[in-house]
């Protein structure tokens, strides 16, 4: 077995947990309320920041083109292709995508964000693909699924979500997977353990953000507002 299929057997139990998460399953039935949907992009946008930032950390640690340019197309990739699943959402919610930008970070996202910041700046390639890839990983499994369990026609609500993950452009989870598992061939155990503790927190982690947008989660009192 690869290293990656390792990482994916262990999360099983957090896969199996996620796609049951009412907030995935109210995508599939298309009955999410619109202050659960305005909470998720303005969260998601922020999240979606932050991994840009990420991925800039990762360039600066590579050491061939071949790893800069599998990092540097995929913050084009959220720059100009994440947009859609969120206008999605905003369509749904009738807002503007605008009206949702620059907001502070709620506790899950926050604890997210620094997470990946945190193995980010501490780590190396192997390091910062291991926490990066439950992102990827979650969101097609999810898409996948509700491809086949929905099937949704084109007046479903959230038709080009299901497809932008279910069958659509994001194809990044391969390539990740790929140059994790080269790596993970010249690493001893204990460094495979650190690996697969970081993936395992980044897909438990997954698990909180959907919370989080579906219990509308805030800090418990209200102060100044909080930045990463
Ligand atoms: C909390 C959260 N997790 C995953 C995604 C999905 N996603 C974000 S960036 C990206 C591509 C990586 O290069 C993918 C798949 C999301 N939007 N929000």
């Amino acid at each position: 077995m690869s290293f990656s299929q390792e990482l994916r057997k262990q999360a099983e139990p957090i896969f199996q947990a996620i796609m049951e998460h009412p907030f995935v399953q109210g995508i599939g039935k298309g009955d999410l309320k619109k202050e659960q949907l305005i909470h998720y992009v303005k969260q998601d946008f922020e999240y979606l920041n932050a991994f840009m930032k990420i991925y800039g950390l990762a360039i600066s640690k590579s050491s061939n083109r071949r790893d800069i340019e599998l990092f540097n197309n995929q913050i084009s990739f959220v720059l100009h292709s994440e947009i859609h699943p969120h206008n999605n959402f905003c369509e749904v919610a009738g807002v503007k995508y605008e009206d949702l930008q620059g907001f502070p970070v709620a506790p899950s996202a926050h604890h997210y964000i620094r997470h990946m910041l945190t193995v980010a700046q501490q780590g190396d390639i192997a390091d910062i693909l291991a926490v990066l890839l439950p992102c990827p990983w979650t969101y097609v499994e999810i898409g996948k699924k509700l491809l086949e369990e929905v099937n949704p026609d084109s007046a479903h609500p959230f038709y080009d979500w299901i497809h932008f993950y279910g069958d659509g452009p994001m194809t990044v989870t391969t390539p990740f997977c790929q140059r994790l598992d080269e790596i993970a061939e010249t690493l001893n155990e204990a460094q495979k353990e650190k690996l697969m503790e970081y993936f395992l927190l980044s897909c438990q982690l997954e698990y909180k953000f959907w919370d989080m947008a579906y219990n509308l989660e805030e800090w418990p009192v209200k102060t100044l507002e909080v930045s990463v």
